[in-house]
């Protein structure tokens, strides 16, 4: 059974003028060390009393892409005006109509419980009030000048006759100049960039931070979240007294250091304004000091790089293997795409930004079982890379995954999979500025605390949607994809005091 919205009735939730509150029962446990009696370890089951207050207050949404004109930035911007004017289009197959498929907020379901002995299911976007998708206001930043409707022809990911539909609402959407930094890129990428923010990198984030502003009250939108889906850049050198703090950091922007790359600027300038930045790409955007700089301005920062199709999958496929006692020991990725991207991507210096977030999707689950690997001991693991023009934007991913299983024996599981790589990554994208512009609307407080407040800055609560999930300084990085989806839905039913989803059943047992 399928309902499209529900009430929680309960003493314990409060669906007052402009916000849900909620009381929720925390229950979790306490991990007691072997006392000298020797007795062993011992775990204390508790319970901590939250609440939540969640303001109801949608606001009308601005969204600023930097790299908008790109395959994933247009075509994210294309399949929202399609969902927002009803359009359908022809292919050689059928009719097609414009859908979120791939988006986890609007096309994924969470459980509410059984009516009638029949499990009863609700879309996950009606937990909590969200902004629509099809009221967003797209705008932003690309170092190519191309309207928003010949970059959607340039990068070729959707049909003709879609595109032809779209032109109309795409020819008018002329992306800002943005802050270019060969050093940071393959050398490429010099080619398309010809619409540039001059001046010092500090005149280059005032700029940026003004853009801002005007894009708001130009469109008269509440609020703004800006996402990174520009090109990979390389990692940034994290050096001290250049960006290990964020007075180093602020002071390096006076003195126009040359190793402050254009999305940390972009992010100083977010920074500064308030305004969330999610990272989708891998580099180091967010240095100490920039991290510094976020959790004292209490300003969302998020990211890195997002998660759509190879490591996904691998984030799916190591968590059951080791779950279920097997034992991964190789781990052979590889893929060809043909897009800007990969094309990027075929610089080795920015080649190893992606190498690294694709490498550390599995070293959660390895370090959860130390049954499997002695310590320091991980499965082989390569990632390739290789750009083939012809394939464009439909990325090809292959994968052989090695096992130890009983008895000395060994399993191969092996993987193709085409990942249309722009076809994932746009509904992802839609989530994380959906889900990162929901989190500021909610206020928590735990008991003993005083006072309401924000979750922190560093939203790990976009982990489900991010390869290498940015995490509080010495909190615990979780990358299995179902741990990363449950925590999320648990969250926000205890928004609405719901209790976790624990898939007991025992009313069936
Ligand atoms: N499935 C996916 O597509 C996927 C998954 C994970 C991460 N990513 C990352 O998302 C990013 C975008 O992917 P894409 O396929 O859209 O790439 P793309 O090359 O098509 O688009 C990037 C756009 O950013 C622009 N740009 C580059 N540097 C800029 C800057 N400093 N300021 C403003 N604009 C700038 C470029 O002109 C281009 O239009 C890449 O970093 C990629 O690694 C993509
Ligand atoms: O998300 P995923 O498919 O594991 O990883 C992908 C890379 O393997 C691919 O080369 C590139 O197209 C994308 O940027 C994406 O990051």
């Amino acid at each position: 059974m399928f309902v499209e919205g529900f009430r929680v009735e309960s003493p314990r939730v409060r669906y007052g003028v402009g916000e849900i509150e909620s009381e929720y029962s925390y229950d979790t446990t306490e991990v007691v060390p072997p006392g000298d009696g020797g007795a062993g370890w011992v775990v204390r089951p508790k319970s901590v009393t939250y609440n939540f207050k969640t303001s109801t207050s949608v606001p009308k949404l601005g969204v600023m892409l930097v790299g908008w004109g790109g395959n994933n930035g247009t075509t994210l911007t294309a399949g929202v005006i399609a969902n927002r004017e009803g359009i359908s289009w022809e292919t050689k197959e059928k009719v097609h109509k414009a859908n979120y498929f791939g988006s986890l907020t609007q096309a994924s379901t969470i459980r509410v419980g059984s009516h009638n002995g029949e499990e009863v299911y609700a879309t996950f976007k009606s937990l909590v009030p969200m902004v629509d998708p099809n009221s967003i206001v797209f705008g932003g930043w690309d170092i190519s000048n191309l309207s928003m409707a010949d970059a959607m022809a340039r990068a070729k990911v959707l049909d003709i006759n879609l595109q032809k539909q779209l032109r109309p609402y795409m020819q008018s959407m002329l992306p800002l100049p943005g802050i270019f930094n060969p050093d940071f890129v393959a050398a490429n990428q010099g080619a398309r960039a010809n619409n540039l923010i001059q001046g010092t990198k500090k005149e280059q984030v005032e700029q940026i931070k003004k853009d801002i502003r005007e894009f708001k009250e130009k469109n008269k939108v509440d609020k703004v979240v800006v996402l990174w889906t520009a090109n990979t850049e390389r990692y940034s050198s994290v050096v001290a007294g250049l960006n290990d703090t964020m007075d180093n950091l602020m002071a390096s922007l006076e003195k126009n250091e040359a190793e402050i790359s254009p999305s940390t600027l972009y992010a100083i300038a977010c920074v500064s304004e308030g305004v969330p930045f999610v990272n989708g790409s891998p580099q180091n955007t967010f240095v100490p000091g920039l991290i510094e700089f976020a959790i004292k301005k209490n300003s969302l920062i998020g990211g890195d790089d997002f998660k759509s199709g190879q490591t996904k999958m691998k984030s799916v496929l190591v968590d059951f293997l080791v779950g279920a006692g097997i034992k991964p020991t190789s781990i052979a990725s590889y893929n060809h795409l043909g897009n800007n991207d990969g094309m990027n991507l075929s610089a080795p210096q920015v080649f190893r930004s992606k190498e690294i977030s694709k490498s550390s999707v599995v070293d959660d689950m390895v370090a959860s079982n130390p049954i499997l690997y002695s310590p320091g001991e991980h499965p082989d693991h390569v990632i390739v890379i290789k750009y083939i023009p012809y394939v464009g934007d439909s990325k090809r991913a292959m994968d052989e995954y090695t096992s130890e299983i009983f008895m000395g024996g060994k399993n191969t599981i092996v993987l193709h999979n085409t990942c249309e790589d722009s076809l994932l990554a746009a509904p992802i994208i839609l989530d994380l500025v959906l889900l990162a512009e929901l989190s500021t609307r909610i206020q928590l407080k735990a008991e003993g605390q005083d006072k309401f407040h924000s979750f922190h800055p560093v939203a790990t609560i976009l982990s489900y949607l991010s390869k290498a999930p940015l995490v509080p300084p010495g909190t615990p990085v979780v990358n299995a994809l179902a741990k990363q989806r449950a925590m999320l839905e648990n969250i926000l039913r205890a928004c609405v005091g719901l209790a976790p989803e624990n898939n007991m059943m025992l009313e069936h047992k």
